[in-house]
Parts: C-alpha cells; structure tokens; sequence
C-alpha cells in the first residue's frame, strides 16, 4: 500500500501480519533495549504517552507486571512530568510516541532524564525528536501507518512492550523457555482472529448501519482487562466520527453517568469473558426496559445471537490479551460510521493543529 492508496481498514487488518513479523524479528527489533536494561539497576517502571500510545500502555500493563514481577506505572506524560513524588533510582521510563513528537511525552522523558532514571523512547517513526530526549530507542516496527487514528500502531505497541518483558524475564529467569512460547502463541492466537473480526465487524456495522447513522452520542463501556479496548475504542470512534462519544469502566459509568442515559444515547457494551460479564447484560437489559435506548453488546455469549443489535463473535477471551481483539469492532465502527457520515477521518480537522498548539515538537 503505497503513501496515495492506503486506507484505516486496510491497517486493521495488517495488524495481524504486522505482529507475527514483529515476533519473528523481535531479536533484531529489542537487542539494544534489552541490552541497555541490563545495563541499569531496574526495578520498576513507567510508561507514559498520550492517547493510543497510553492505551497501549494500558493493555500490556498487567501481563507485564505479571512477567517481570515488578511494579509498572501507566500514566499520561504530564501526569508523570508534574507529579509531586517520585521515588528516587532504580527505574525505567519507556516514552511511546507513534509519530516521535509529542511534546507531552517528550517532556515525560526530559523529567525522567533529570531524576536519573533510565530512559527508552519507543516509536513507529525514523528520526523524529523524541529520539534526542532518551538514552535508548525501540522501534515499533509495524510498517508505514499514514492514518492519524492508529490501529495497527496501538496492537503492534502492545506487542512490542509484551515482548520486551518477555526477553527481560527470560534472561532474568523469571520465566522458563515454555512460559515464554506460551505468552506468544497467546498473543499470536488473538492478533491472528483481527482479520476475521474485522469481517464479522463490517457485517455487524451494515446490519445496524441505518440506526448507528442516527446516533450522535454514544457512550462506551467495558471493565477489567478490556478496559484498555474501551478507552482506545472511545478515542478511535470519537476522531472518527467527530460527535460526544465517551467512555467509561463499568462500576464507574453506574456513579454518576447513568442519569444521562435517554432515549437517544446509543449504549456499546463491552462485553468480554468474566467477572462481571452478568452484571453489564443486567445494566443493559436495565436500560433496555427503563430508558428506552439503543443498545449493543459485543460478545462472546452465543446468548445474545438473536438480538441483531449484537456482535457476537468467537473471542479467545484471553485473560491478558482480550483488548487486542476487543478493539477492533471500534476500529471497524470508527472507519465505517465516518465513511457514512461524509468525514473522511484519515484527513485531520486541523491538519495544522499540533503546530498551533505547540503539542507537536517539530
Ligand atoms: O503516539 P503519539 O504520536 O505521541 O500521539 C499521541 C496521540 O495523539 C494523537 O495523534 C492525537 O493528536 C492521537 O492520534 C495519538 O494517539
């Protein structure tokens, strides 16, 4: 796909060729990151950046955690930046920006270089500012992206960070040889489904296409691992379609938000294996008989088939990896829903906005 001809829909489902060659590279793509993390006293770290990038942050958050047995911190660049305390050494910072410019996570790594800490600046992009503002670089190696919504960026960020950990823990011996196959074939076998539900997605979308066309607020909510999928699905619908689309965790959505909810409020659920999967079909069949408005649940739950409102789907449900396959509908609805609505969201609404801003370092 060349810089004229490319298309968001196509990157979805690049997604999946995208990690597997990420895997198959992963020595070549993490050496150097790797190498300097053994060169440094480590025991925890943050990872800052903004939008996708955090959301990334996000859903490798607790299989990261989980794998090297040390505490990892998501936040927002300036959250980072302007925090009254930080611990004193022994700490790494990975600044992930797609486009190598914002200025917020530039600013993150700046602090980080100020208190000592160790520094690694992960992007999609060659050359690009927020290289000078690290020790260290990893390459988000997904190919080109030349939509601003990221979709491929946000699953191959996801894996990059996954399997960074992965090498750590290994030479670390926190992890046996087969654990380690085992958590990539897990990320193999749910960025493997993309393609398919990418399908099942558009199918979903042209069955409810003439409702979802009317809607102009929709709320968005999920919980527990997808809670990733739910901010990052919010983000790619929302620059999408350009109307109120928010997002919200379930149990938080209930304090407050719910009062909101009238006939015109069109409700996604995300609906992933779990804990709390009884309590959200509660909510939404709640909302179904006393409000009144629209609804769709994305699930796993053969239960909800016959409503065609539903996209049900054979989702892996993996306790770790359910964003990367949860995300995607959104994707799909995002691309989708704007085509029909006259936006074409590959074009920014301000294509000058970062520079005006100043959120963009050039
Ligand atoms: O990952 P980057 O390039 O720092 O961008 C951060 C975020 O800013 C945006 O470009 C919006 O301005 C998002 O699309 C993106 O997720």
């Amino acid at each position: 796909m060349s810089e004229e001809n490319w298309d968001m829909y196509d990157y979805i489902l690049e997604s999946k060729d995208a990690v597997r060659s990420i895997v198959k590279h992963k020595d070549q793509i993490l050496e150097k990151a790797v190498e300097y993390f053994f060169s440094k006293k480590i025991n925890r770290m943050y990872i800052v950046g903004s939008g996708t990038s955090y959301h990334a942050g996000l859903a490798a958050q607790s299989v990261i955690e989980k794998i090297l047995d040390i505490p990892i911190v998501v936040q927002y660049p300036m959250e980072f930046k302007d925090q009254e305390f930080l611990p004193d050494s022994d700490t790494l910072v990975v600044g992930i920006s797609h486009a190598g410019r914002s200025t917020s996570t530039i600013s993150a790594l700046d602090k980080a270089r100020e208190k000592g800490y160790a520094t690694i600046a992960a992007t999609a992009e060659k050359n690009k500012p927020i290289l000078e503002h690290a020790d260290c670089s990893v390459e988000i190696a997904i190919g080109p992206e030349y939509a601003g919504p990221k979709t491929k960026g946000y699953i191959g960020t996801v894996a990059t960070l996954v399997l960074f950990a992965l090498e750590i823990a290994l030479k670390m011996n926190k992890i046996t040889d087969a654990e380690y196959e085992k958590y990539v074939d897990e990320v193999l076998e749910t960025t493997d489904q993309i393609p398919a539900i990418a399908e099942a997605s558009v199918k979903w979308y042209e069955d409810n296409k003439q409702e979802l066309i009317k809607s102009r607020r929709i709320i968005i909510v999920g919980y527990e691992q997808c809670k990733s999928a739910l901010l990052e699905g919010t983000l790619k619908v929302l620059e999408a379609v350009r109307y109120s689309v928010t997002g919200y965790e379930m149990e938080e959505f209930m304090h407050g938000v719910y009062h909101s909810i009238d006939e015109d409020t069109y409700m996604l659920y995300i609906g992933c294996e779990g804990q709390y999967y009884d309590r959200m079909i509660n909510m939404k069949n709640y909302f179904e008989k006393e409000r009144g408005n629209k609804n769709f649940v994305i699930t796993s739950d053969e239960g909800q088939v016959t409503n065609k409102n539903n996209l049900v789907y054979d989702f892996k449900n993996n306790h770790y990896f359910a964003s990367l396959e949860y995300v995607v509908p959104f994707q799909v609805l995002a691309r989708k829903l704007s085509l029909d609505l006259g936006i074409d969201c590959n074009v920014s609404s301000d294509p000058h906005f970062h520079k005006k801003m100043g959120s963009y370092t050039y």
